[in-house]
């Protein structure tokens, strides 16, 4: 990270005080006491490696009112309706935006959402501590984002175990190639692609391509944001991924859900 005030350094400070906010309000033990008290996840990579190992398309689904480049995306916003639009379009996974201040996103969306269908949600926020994967097991969330450039490896490592602990699974993000050498070094089976520079906001699939060939062929790449057309999804396909995580382009149909089935199947 360099030192200039970017969109990413803005929004980390701010979770720090969210964070201490909420400590003051429900206790890091009271929540664990929730967190240990909820039935077993739903299988956030298991859902996409049956999708993958039918040949078929893995798409992340994601619920998103607002981001910080953007603005409002979307005004009709029910996040069970557009759950079950998802699901019904034919989606593995669905992803709910929770961060407050600067995706309009609520723990409450990500509770709507997973109530009203069986698929597996993961909680998108940016985690920097461990009570907030305290938070999303508690709220019900199946796996939590980790994203490299927001952490130091060694926070990296000791969170990625704390969620695993939790039975949650972790989509764990990069955005360069040293990132991504940091994140092959963890077990996890996948590995989110941004094409989204969270410092800058820019956009280039071209991002995807270039990181691609440094990945083992055990990996799950999942290639997140800027996919909005079938070109786009097909020459993705061509390089050999097929899980995507897609919000923007859903947002803006009148049924996101038809969408989906649209551009991926
Ligand atoms: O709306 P898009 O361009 O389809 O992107 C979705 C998703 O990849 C994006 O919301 C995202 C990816 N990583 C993030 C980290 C934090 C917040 C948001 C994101």
């Amino acid at each position: 990270m360099t030192d200039t005030p970017t969109v990413l350094k803005k929004i980390i400070a701010r979770k720090w005080e969210e964070i201490a906010e909420r400590k003051a309000v429900v206790s890091a033990e009271l929540l664990r006491e929730q967190a240990l008290a909820q039935p077993a996840c739903r299988g956030f990579v298991a859902s996409i490696e049956s999708r993958l190992s039918k040949g078929e398309s893995a798409v992340i689904a994601e619920i998103k009112k607002a981001s910080p480049s953007k603005g409002v995306i979307r005004e009709d916003f029910n996040p069970a309706e557009l759950a079950r639009s998802y699901e019904q379009g034919g989606a593995a996974c669905l992803s709910v935006l929770t961060d407050v201040d600067f995706f309009q996103g609520a723990d409450a969306y990500l509770q709507q959402a997973r109530a009203a269908v069986s698929l597996p949600v993961i909680r998108k926020d940016f985690i920097v501590d461990s009570y907030q994967l305290l938070e999303a097991r508690a709220m019900g969330a199946d796996c939590v984002l980790l994203i490299v450039s927001a952490l130091s490896f060694e926070k990296l490592l000791e969170l990625n175990e704390q969620a695993l602990a939790l039975g949650l699974d972790v989509l764990v993000e990069v955005h360069d190639a040293v990132e991504l050498e940091q994140a092959l070094q963890l077990p996890n089976k996948l590995v989110g692609i941004n094409n989204r520079n969270l410092h800058t906001f820019d956009v280039t699939l071209q991002t995807t391509f270039d990181l691609l060939p440094a990945i083992p062929s055990d990996k799950v790449v999942v290639t997140e944001s800027g996919i909005f057309t079938g070109e786009d999804v097909a020459s993705m396909r061509e390089q050999g991924v097929n899980t995507f995580l897609v919000g923007e382009s859903f947002m803006r149909a009148d049924e996101p859900g038809e969408k989906l089935r649209e551009l991926f199947f």
